[in-house]
C-alpha cells in the first residue's frame, strides 16, 4: 500500500487520504477483509455442496434399486418451503429459490440425468419455464408442437414435458387441454412463470408494419397493439421464437416480434420496448407432464377431467358434491369432447390431493355422477417465484 495512514480515522475537517481507486486505506482494508471472509464462506459452501452431492448419490442409488423417479416434486416443495422459513426474508426469496433450483438440477445430473421436452425452438416461454423448474443441468429437447411434447414423453424419449395450461389474462391453452383427453400422462407439478413480453425488431420502431407472435401473446398484448400499432398486420406463429426468426428475416418488410426477450439475443434483434403485456402481472401456469403420481405436499391442487350424462341437473349434482364436502373449486371449463358433436368434457381444478380427505371421498362419490372421471394429477399449488 502506498499510503502511510495507519489506524486512526481522519478528523471530520481533514479529508481522508484517497488512493488511486478512490478508496481510503481503511476502506481498502475493510474491503480486503470482507472479501477474505467471503472466500472462506465460499470454500465452506463448496465443501458442503460436495457433501450434499455424496448424499444425493446415495439417494440415487436407493432409487435406482426400486426404479423410483429421480424427480420428486413433493420433496422439492417441502425442501424449498423449509429453506424459505430458515431464510426468514433475509435473502430475496426468488434468489434463494433460483440457487436451489440449480443445486437440485445438479442432483438430477448426479442421479443419472433428466430429459425434458418443451415447445421450442430455444427462447420460447416454455423453454424459460423448463429452465425455471429443471435448471441448467438437464437435457432440454425443443419440440415443434404441444402434441410432439406429449408424444416424446409418451414414447419415453423424454421423462417429462413442460406445457402451458393457462394464462392469467388469456385463459386456457385449449390445444394443450384437449391433448389431456386422450393422453394417459399425468400432471406431476406446476410452474408459474411471470410473462413479460418485449417488442423486438432489427429496424427502428417507426418502420414497423408487421407484428409476429404466438396467438397467446397477441392476446396478452391486444390493447397495447391497438394503442401503439393499430394499423400493423398481425401474423400468428407457432412459437414466439419463430416470430423473432421471421422478424429478423423480414426486417426489410417492416417486421417485428412480440415475445420473450431472450429471443432478441439469440436472433440479433433489438429490444425496442419491454413489458408490453396489457396485464402487469401476466402469468402463465405450465404443467410438468410425466408418468408418475405426486405425493401430497400439504398445499395441493387436483386437476380432473369429467364427462357427464346429458340429463337435467347432472352438472348441479357434480358441483353439489364438491360443496357438500367443503371443497373449493378453483376452475371449471368445458371443451368439446371431439368424439360426439355438442358433447362436452369438463376440466375441473379443485383444492386438495386425490389421496387425502376430503377430496378422496368426494371423488369416490363423484364417480356415480360421471360417465368418465379422469384424475389428471394432484400436485403442489405453490406459487414459486
Ligand atoms: O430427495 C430426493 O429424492 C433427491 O433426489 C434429492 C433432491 C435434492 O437435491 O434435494 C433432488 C431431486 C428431487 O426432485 C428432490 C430432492
Amino acid at each position: 500500500m502506498e499510503n502511510t495512514h495507519h489506524g486512526e480515522s481522519p478528523s471530520p475537517d481533514t479529508p481522508a487520504p484517497q488512493q488511486k481507486n478512490g478508496k481510503t486505506d481503511e476502506q481498502t482494508i475493510a474491503l480486503t477483509k470482507a472479501r477474505l471472509a467471503i472466500d472462506e464462506v465460499d470454500a465452506q459452501i463448496v465443501e458442503l455442496l460436495k457433501t450434499r452431492a455424496q448424499w444425493v448419490h446415495e439417494v440415487g442409488r436407493i432409487k435406482k434399486a426400486d426404479n423410483s423417479p429421480i424427480f420428486v416434486p413433493e420433496r422439492e416443495t417441502a425442501l424449498l418451503g423449509k429453506l424459505n422459513r430458515l431464510n426468514a426474508g433475509v435473502l430475496p426469496e426468488s434468489s434463494l429459490q433460483a440457487i436451489y433450483r440449480e443445486i437440485i438440477s445438479c442432483s438430477f445430473f448426479l442421479e443419472g440425468g433428466l430429459t425434458i421436452a418443451y415447445l421450442g425452438p430455444k427462447g420460447t416461454w416454455s423453454h424459460q419455464a423448463a429452465l425455471k423448474q429443471f435448471g441448467k443441468s438437464c437435457e432440454l429437447i425443443p419440440c415443434q408442437s404441444f402434441k410432439d411434447v406429449f408424444d416424446m414423453v409418451d414414447r419415453g424419449k423424454a421423462q417429462y414435458g413442460v406445457v402451458p395450461i393457462e394464462n392469467s389474462s388469456e385463459g386456457s391453452v385449449t390445444a394443450v387441454m384437449d391433448l389431456f383427453v386422450t393422453s394417459s400422462l399425468k400432471i406431476c407439478a406446476q410452474i408459474n412463470l411471470n410473462i413479460r413480453n418485449s417488442l423486438m425488431a432489427a429496424i427502428p420502431r417507426e418502420h414497423i408494419r408487421i407484428l409476429y407472435s404466438h396467438p397467446q401473446v397477441l392476446g396478452q398484448t391486444r390493447d397495447w397493439i391497438l394503442r401503439r400499432y393499430p394499423n400493423a398486420e398481425l401474423v400468428e406463429t407457432s412459437s414466439t421464437t419463430k416470430a423473432s426468426i421471421l422478424a429478423k428475416e423480414n426486417a426489410a418488410m417492416g417486421a417485428a416480434s412480440l415475445g420473450c426477450p431472450l429471443a432478441a439475443e439469440l436472433f440479433g434483434l433489438n429490444i425496442l420496448e419491454e413489458d408490453v403485456q396489457d396485464q402487469a402481472c401476466n402469468t402463465t401456469r405450465f404443467a410438468v407432464i410425466g408418468r408418475q403420481d405426486t405425493r401430497p405436499s400439504g398445499r395441493d391442487r387436483t386437476s380432473l377431467l369429467i364427462r357427464i350424462q346429458h340429463k337435467p341437473g347432472t352438472l348441479a349434482e357434480v358441483i353439489d358434491c364438491f360443496q357438500r364436502h367443503g371443497i373449493n373449486l378453483i376452475r371449471i371449463e368445458s371443451r368439446p369432447s371431439k368424439a360426439i358433436n355438442w358433447e362436452y368434457v369438463f376440466h375441473i381444478d379443485a383444492v386438495g390431493h386425490a389421496l387425502e380427505s376430503p377430496l378422496r371421498e368426494t371423488l369416490e362419490e363423484l364417480e356415480q355422477h360421471c360417465s368418465m372421471l379422469k384424475i389428471l394429477g394432484s400436485y403442489a399449488d405453490t406459487d414459486v417465484v
